[in-house]
């Protein structure tokens, strides 16, 4: 929405508030006329008061005329107080009139969306919002009140003290007023789109910092990254184009401002030519100094701020409710870029130009590895080895708190070992600091799966987007889809071009899709730290058998025994003393290993 279509939604019911109430603005007129008398009894006193009195040689007669301006100024000091009074009268409905329009807003947003997360933004119009209108408003009708009435005062002063004064001060006054209000309404667009760019932008980052610590473990960070650019750059783009517009205003001011009084002075000469007074001159001198800039210079102090302030509130206040199953608010940020077409031909899974690691080697290694959470803290792992080999499918077990994530936390690269070395395709498994984008060599899926708003294939394929390579294809999506069993699920939510609102997911159906996003991410190595502990045994198997059938290594942190069954191969974690071998063989090895499957086969019988 542009600040143009804000005005033509607003002016129109501004014109309806304020023709109800042609009463009070009539009494508040009454009262800023005798203001006008103020202003014209400043300049023309003090034009008097020196030609008729002290330059005359009449102090008496010049004292009388400081006198009358001076009563001027009490009469000003008196209609001011009328004014106050007027002036609630005018803003406190409006201020009743937008906290029933909150309260109905927020009443239509919750029945049209019952299961959403309501209006979330009605509490700060019902408090905030609605206040900063009341003031915005009171402080614009004062000034511009002002202005009016004291410009009429001066211009009538001027010309009661000699017409051609106007002829000199006019034009560059009226210069300056017309070149200021030309800023108004592209400065109050492009507030209007930064204030909704800001607002998208913070939504979107409040939802990135829930998620971080899955981000960079799933190597999310490119495809975050991609997504908040946008607003990021148009903010920047907004913030700069709207410095240029308050650049125009402040001309504008200073053109309105100071230009008449250099004219007059530049002037001077000429007038006093044609016969005018000394007196006339100061009188003129005043009437500018001491009271026409003074208004204008409110007058477009609070048009800048507190005008643009008050047409982006009212222009909240007057928008309509969508339904918003979402709960995003009714605020839009900039259109995101389309999505690049997808390029054909596609590539086969891990054949993209990625390192990838020989066949000769370890896919991953574990040597003397020794890691503790802090300097006094009891190792929770303690001079372990590890081989796991290329293409090979482990299961890694033991009690709760024994050190798996720890594990798969030091192969993934998050953590670094105190003692030893940890390899993953032949070296450091370290991540470089400041590296960005999926990790090419691994892929850790977490407990908390990763799902983000975005569309289902987003979501599916946000671990396979890298600069220089390009993203799968439809053909390629479907198989994962339909590896991991979930064209129900997909069809559920829409599609592949659907929206995904992860709040609406359950815990099972984020864990499946971020499976299936593993499944696409071409990185040689998967970690899953209990990925599938919210899917059915069914479900499990068949997200198990799929991700180690795709060509590449699978490390599981394993919560069934029958996941274990599955594996190639089963670490045991026990204490600091570690076994490794095969499920069937392990029961001898490890006690802890022949207890688990003795009361899981115990499970079963029952
Ligand atoms: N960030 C940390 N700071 C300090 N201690 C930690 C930290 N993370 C884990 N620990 C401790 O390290 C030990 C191993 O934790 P870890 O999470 O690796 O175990 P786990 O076998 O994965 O447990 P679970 O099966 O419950 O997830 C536990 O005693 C845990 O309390």
């Amino acid at each position: 929405m542009t600040g143009g279509g804000a005005w033509g939604r607003v002016a129109p019911e501004g014109r309806l508030f304020l023709r109800g109430r042609g009463r009070v603005v009539g009494r508040l007129a009454a009262w800023s006329l005798l203001e006008s008398a103020h202003t014209f009894l400043g300049g023309y006193g003090v034009a008097r008061a020196l030609d008729d009195g002290f330059l005359a040689g009449r102090t008496a007669t010049g004292l009388g005329w400081l006198a009358a301006a001076g009563a001027g100024a009490l009469i000003g000091g008196f209609a001011l107080r009328g004014v106050f009074a007027g002036l609630a009268d005018l803003v406190e409905p409006l201020r009743d009139g937008l906290v029933r329009r909150a309260v109905r807003q927020a009443l239509d947003r919750a029945v049209a969306d019952p299961a959403g997360a309501g209006d979330t933004g009605a509490v700060s119009r019902l408090t905030q919002q609605t206040e900063m209108a009341r003031d915005s408003f009171a402080g614009l009708v004062l000034t511009a009140r002002s202005f009016v009435f004291t410009a009429v005062g001066a211009l009538v002063g001027m010309a009661a003290l000699a017409p051609v004064l106007l002829l000199v001060v006019l034009p560059p006054l009226l210069l300056g007023v017309a070149a200021f209000l030309a800023t108004l309404r592209p400065l109050a667009a492009v507030q209007r789109r930064s204030l909704d760019t800001d607002e998208a932008l913070a939504d979107r980052v409040g939802k990135l910092a829930e998620g971080l610590r899955d981000i960079v473990a799933c190597g999310g960070r490119t495809a975050v990254e991609a997504r908040a650019e946008p607003l990021i750059a148009a903010q920047e783009r907004l913030a700069r184009t709207l410095a240029g517009w308050a650049a125009l205003r402040t001309l504008a001011l200073g053109t309105a401002g100071r230009l008449p009084v250099i004219a007059l002075l530049a002037a001077t000469p000429w007038l006093l030519g044609r016969g005018i007074t000394a007196g006339t001159l100061a009188g003129g001198l005043t009437y500018l100094v001491q009271a026409l800039l003074p208004a204008l210079n409110s007058l477009m102090t609070a048009l800048g701020s507190a005008g643009t302030r008050l047409l982006v509130v009212l222009e909240r206040f007057s928008a309509p409710v969508p339904p918003d199953p979402a709960g995003h608010g009714t605020l839009k940020p900039e259109p995101e870029p389309e999505p690049e077409p997808e390029p054909e031909p596609e590539p086969e899974p891990l054949s993209s130009p990625r390192p990838v690691r020989p066949r000769s080697e370890a896919a991953a290694e574990l040597r003397g590895v020794t890691f503790a959470y802090g300097p006094g803290a009891a190792p929770v792992l303690d001079g372990l080895d590890l081989l796991v080999r290329p293409g090979e499918h482990l299961a890694v077990v033991g009690p709760s708190g024994i050190g798996k994530s720890t594990l798969t936390a030091l192969l993934a690269g998050m953590l670094s070992p105190d003692a030893g070395s940890v390899l993953v395709a032949g070296a450091a498994a370290r991540r470089e600091t400041g590296s960005t984008g999926p990790d090419p060599r691994r892929t850790l899926l977490p407990q908390q799966a990763y799902v983000f708003t975005g569309t289902v294939r987003e979501n599916l394929t946000h671990l396979a987007v890298a600069p220089g390579t390009p993203e799968p294809g439809d053909a390629r999506v479907r198989r994962a889809v339909s590896a991991l069993g979930l064209e129900e699920l997909v069809a559920r939510l829409g599609g592949l071009d659907a929206g995904v609102s992860p709040r609406l997911l359950s815990r099972g159906e984020s864990q499946q899709l971020a499976l299936a996003a593993a499944y696409l991410s071409p990185a040689p190595l998967l970690l899953l730290d209990e990925a599938t502990c919210h899917l059915d045994p069914a479900a499990e198997e068949r997200a198990e058998r799929a991700l180690a059938d795709r060509p590449g290594t699978l490390v599981v942190v394993a919560h069934r025994v029958s996941s274990a069954a599955r594996a190639d191969r089963v670490l045991v974690l026990d204490g600091t003393r570690a076994v490794c071998g095969t499920h069937e063989e392990l029961p001898a090895r490890s006690p802890l290993y022949g207890d688990l499957v003795g009361r899981w086969n115990q499970a079963a019988d029952d």
